[in-house]
């Protein structure tokens, strides 16, 4: 079994045990009353290379790698710093995340918030809202076609974005065929949890101009998103980089400065 079927295993357990003591109904009521879904396609799309700075507080490749006691105050920080949106994970098992740091941080900053957790069910997409996300990950690795789309056009009934995740050029046209707007290519194996950072340079020139590029992992300084830049990302999701700097606004700001210089390229459309 790959780590992403064990982790998607954990993950349907976990929503079937939610679900028992929190109905659909009820969850689907809370994310109707949720502050309406910030426009995360704009703020994607800005200008310069944007930041999308994660909470994370452990991983299966790393296991543990910042306590991070306050993600609100974490996030603030990287707001502070200029990242362009918030990715939060919320996956328990692996990562050590909660709906709770979900909520803690879309009370705490103005940008879009990302609910990065392994969906594959309506019942997660409704408990993103419910906890305050813009946008929704999807993996494309762990759905199946019909699923996808199914998903992909609930994140979009609801108002949020769905940012969608692959790692082969196969799974890029899946992408495209469900009708992905954002792509993120995962420099990550979900296999063997080795990071490649030319997998991002090898399929994003393939995908079409007007749908966003973000790179994700592997990011570890204002040099890795400089060439993720001149490969066509409109934006880098960093996690590790930034839980384990001493000062995570710094180390941001670092990261922004390099993706707003003129001299970053970055795609145009
Ligand atoms: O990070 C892992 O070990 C991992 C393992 C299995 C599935 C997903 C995993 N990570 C999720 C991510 O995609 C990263 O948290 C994100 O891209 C940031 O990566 P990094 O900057 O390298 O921490």
């Amino acid at each position: 079994m790959s780590v992403l079927d064990e982790i998607v295993a954990g993950v349907r357990e976990d929503v079937a045990a939610r679900q028992a003591t929190t109905p659909l109904t009820e969850v689907q009521a809370a994310a109707r009353d949720a502050r309406p879904a910030l426009d995360a396609l704009a703020a994607l799309r800005a200008p310069g290379v944007g930041v999308i700075a994660e909470v994370k507080r452990r991983s299966p490749s790393k296991g543990d790698l910042a306590a991070i006691a306050d993600p609100a105050a974490l996030a603030a920080q990287y707001a502070a710093g200029g990242a362009r949106a918030i990715s939060v994970l919320t996956e328990g098992r692996r990562f050590g995340g909660s709906h709770a740091d979900l909520a803690a941080v879309r009370a705490a900053v103005d940008v879009p918030v990302l609910n990065k957790d392994f969906v594959i069910s309506s019942y997660q997409v409704h408990e993103a809202r419910a906890h305050g996300a813009d946008l929704v990950l999807l993996i494309v690795a762990a759905l199946d076609q019909p699923v996808l789309i199914g998903l992909l056009e609930r994140i979009e009934s609801l108002g949020m974005t769905a940012l969608v995740e692959v790692h082969s050029e196969a799974e890029a046209d899946r992408a495209l065929a469900a009708g992905a707007s954002v792509i993120g290519v995962n420099a990550r194996d979900l296999t063997t949890l080795s990071v490649d950072r030319s997998t991002f340079e090898r399929i994003a020139p393939g995908l079409p101009s007007e749908v966003v590029k973000i790179a994700e992992s592997g990011v570890r300084g204002p040099h890795d998103l400089i060439s993720y830049a001149g490969a066509g990302a409109d934006a880098v999701l960093v996690g590790e980089g930034l839980v384990t700097a001493g000062d995570p606004r710094q180390a941001v700001a670092d990261l922004v400065t390099a993706g707003s210089h003129p001299a970053t390229p970055r795609t145009t459309r």
